[in-house]
Formats: structure tokens, C-alpha cells, sequence
């Protein structure tokens, strides 16, 4: 467990605020100037701020009430970075070598095998970093991080700097990395996307304080904190894999719901994770008939949310989970929408986009 508590004043901007950031992934998340780097920064010990105190488990490595600051260098933190900076003159396993070799003597030993065989980086050991691919790079970089005994370890927007392709390829390795690491995962990100995919925890910041802490599912649903606002809000579900089609569709159970996706590459009984855009979502009264949309999930509407512009949100609690309907005002008024009515929801297979689906199972 990490616990941070920070109150520090810049000019012109200050930070106040404390969360606790359990094993698996935090997410830290919030518009640009919310004040995510400055919370990495003083937990990497770059800035010591006015007053505070950090801890992971029983080591503290800040304290300012008890002049306690222990050195960057000495906070044993596995950095990762958006370049991966790793030493062009060492092979991959010389790299991958030197994260333990700075680890304290008495720290418990990282699993080499382990590491490489949970990154794939098996086949490339003996090469330098200027025969890797970007992701090949990004991959042995995070492997130097976990080997070298981390406390905690430290993302800040590493996926930032790639494109579509190389984030996809990446990603699932951050995905096993939040199932198999047994230290917490503080990571930095704009991305709802990759929130999405890799939180365990949501930690929201705006303006320097505290704007909401959660689950993935409750947090992403939210748009007052999402950076991109309503436009990013949706909703999460969790279905496992039941049939691959022989058409090439996918499909899944979601608590006893059926839902269709073009193929997903995951063995039935994988239990998925998949973000679907507020949005994509059609709200119908009826059960709809004559649509070619394959996926109809009824539920009842448990709230609508005005927006600030024509647009309202509306939440569904369905046997799959909450579900999020992004629609205008004046079609809520014109279907006579209120709280408690049952509906259905028309969400299309092909609108949930590859990158919002990803293996991982609840935190709720
Ligand atoms: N050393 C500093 N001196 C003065 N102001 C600073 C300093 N460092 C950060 N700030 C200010 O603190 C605020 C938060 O900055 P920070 O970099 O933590 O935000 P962020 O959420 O990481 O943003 P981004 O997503 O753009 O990286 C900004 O307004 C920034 O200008």
C-alpha cells in the first residue's frame, strides 16, 4: 500500500491532497496542470514539498513532521519512463542486470526468469537496444525497472510518445504486470483508454486536490473528472469469453448477458474488461425490433444528469452492470425519460473499439 499525503504551494498553484493506492494499478488521472507530475515528482523524491508524508508499507520515505526524507536514489522506485533510456553499449540482459545490481543487498532478489518470460524478452537478451523495436525497448525497460526490487513503481505516461500500433502491442504487458506485481503501480495517464484497461484504482485530480477516488467502473463513469469530459464518459463491464463465431464475432457473457464483438483474441473463459463509450449507446423504450444492432441489454434508469450543453447522461443499471447513455435533452424529453423506467439499451458491436478491450477482471 502506498499512502501519500502532500500540501505544497507553487506560485500561483497549490497541491492538497492524500490518497492510499493499494497493490495493482493506480491510475492517476486528471487534465494537464491537475498536478500529476508534481505528486510523482514528490514521491520520487525530486520535489520535497512544504509538508507531507509518503509511505509504502512500514518504509516512509518522506515524513516532514519528523524530518524524515530519504534520498530518490535510496527510495528504491522502478521507474518507467515514455523513453525508455536504456544503456546502448550493454546487451538486453546487461540492461535488465543493472536494475538488480543497484538494488540494496538485503532486498528480496527479482525473479530473472520470471521477469523476462512474464515480458516475452526471452529471444532478444543478447541483442543491444539499437536492434529493438520501440515496443521491444518499452517492454525490457519496464523488465530493468521490476529487477531491481522495487518498492513501488512509477509510470508516468509511458504509452504517451507511441503510436496506435505500439501502445497495443504494449499494452497487454502492463496488463500482466498489473496481475503478477505484488508492489503498487502508480501510473500516470490522459488516456481513458488506458485507464480503462489498466486501472485497479482511480485517483482523479483537479486543480491540485483530491476530485474522486475509485473503482475503473464508478470513476470512468463521471464525466466533472474526466479530462476530455462528457465526451469520454463510459461505461466499464465485465464479460467473459463464451464462443468464438465461425462469422468471425465474439461472444460474451456478461453476468448472463449476451454481447457480440468482432473477434477478440482471447481463449473462452477469459474474463475481459471492455470500455463502452457513453456515447454509442442508443437508449430505446421498447425492445427495439428491425435494427441491425446486435446487442440489446434491457435495464432501468437509475439517473440523468443534465449537461451543461444540449446533452444529458443517463445511467442504466442492467444485469450486465451500469451502463451510460449519452443523448440530447431534448430527445430524454421527447422519450419522456425518468428515473426508475425500464429501457433498453442498442449498443453496436463494431463501436467498442479494440483498444477499449482488454483481459482483467473487477475491483469492485
Ligand atoms: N517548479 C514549479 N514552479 C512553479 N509552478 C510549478 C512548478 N512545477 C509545477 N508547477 C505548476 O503546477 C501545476 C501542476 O503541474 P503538473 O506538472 O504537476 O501538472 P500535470 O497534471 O502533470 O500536467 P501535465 O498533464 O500537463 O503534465 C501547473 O500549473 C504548473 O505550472
Amino acid at each position: 500500500m502506498l499512502s501519500v499525503q502532500l500540501r505544497h504551494a507553487f506560485p500561483g498553484f497549490s497541491l492538497d491532497l492524500s490518497f492510499e493506492a493499494p497493490a495493482g494499478v493506480t491510475i492517476l488521472f486528471g487534465r494537464s496542470g491537475s498536478g500529476k507530475t508534481s505528486v510523482v515528482n514528490a514521491v520520487a523524491g525530486i520535489l520535497t514539498p512544504d509538508a507531507g508524508r509518503i509511505a509504502v508499507g512500514d518504509a516512509v520515505l518522506l515524513d516532514t513532521a519528523r524530518g524524515i526524507r530519504v534520498r530518490p536514489h535510496r527510495r528504491r522506485i522502478g521507474y518507467v519512463f515514455q523513453d525508455a533510456r536504456l544503456f546502448p553499449h550493454l546487451t538486453v540482459r546487461q540492461n535488465l542486470r543493472y536494475g538488480a545490481w543497484f538494488a540494496p543487498k538485503d532486498a528480496p532478489r527479482g525473479d530473472f526468469a520470471g521477469v523476462v518470460d512474464l515480458l516475452g524478452i526471452g529471444h532478444l537478451l543478447d541483442r543491444r537496444p539499437s536492434a529493438l523495436s520501440g515496443g521491444e525497448t518499452s517492454r525490457v525497460a519496464i523488465g530493468r525497472a521490476l529487477l531491481s526490487a522495487p518498492r513501488l513503481i512509477l509510470a508516468d505516461e509511458p504509452l504517451a510518445s507511441l503510436d496506435a500500433a505500439r501502445k497495443a502491442e504494449i499494452l497487454p504487458y502492463l496488463e500482466r504486470l498489473r496481475d503478477a506485481a505484488t508492489v503498487p503501480i502508480l501510473y500516470v495517464t490522459h488516456s481513458v483508454s488506458e485507464a480503462a484497461r489498466l486501472a485497479t484504482t482511480v485517483v482523479a485530480l483537479k486543480n491540485g486536490r483530491l476530485a474522486d477516488l475509485g473503482s475503473p467502473q464508478r470513476v470512468l463513469g463521471d464525466p466533472s473528472v474526466l479530462p476530455g469530459g462528457p465526451r469520454e464518459v463510459g461505461a466499464l463491464l465485465f464479460a467473459r469469453v463464451a464462443t468464438h463465431h465461425s462469422d468471425g464475432l465474439t461472444e460474451l457473457d456478461a453476468a448472463g448477458v449476451p454481447l457480440f464483438l468482432p473477434r477478440v483474441d482471447q481463449p473462452p473463459g477469459t474474463i475481459l474488461r471492455l470500455r463502452i463509450p457513453a456515447h454509442d449507446v442508443i437508449l430505446c423504450r421498447t425492445r427495439p425490433e428491425g435494427i441491425s444492432t446486435l446487442n440489446i441489454v434491457p435495464g432501468r434508469i437509475v439517473e440523468i444528469r443534465p449537461g451543461e450543453g444540449p446533452g444529458a447522461l443517463v445511467t442504466m443499471e442492467t444485469q450486465a452492470g451500469r451502463l451510460l447513455s449519452r443523448i440530447t435533452r431534448r430527445s430524454a424529453a421527447a422519450l419522456g425519460l425518468k428515473v426508475g423506467m425500464s429501457v433498453h439499451a442498442a449498443v453496436k458491436s463494431v463501436a467498442i473499439a479494440p483498444a477499449d478491450i482488454g483481459p482483467g477482471a473487477g475491483t469492485d
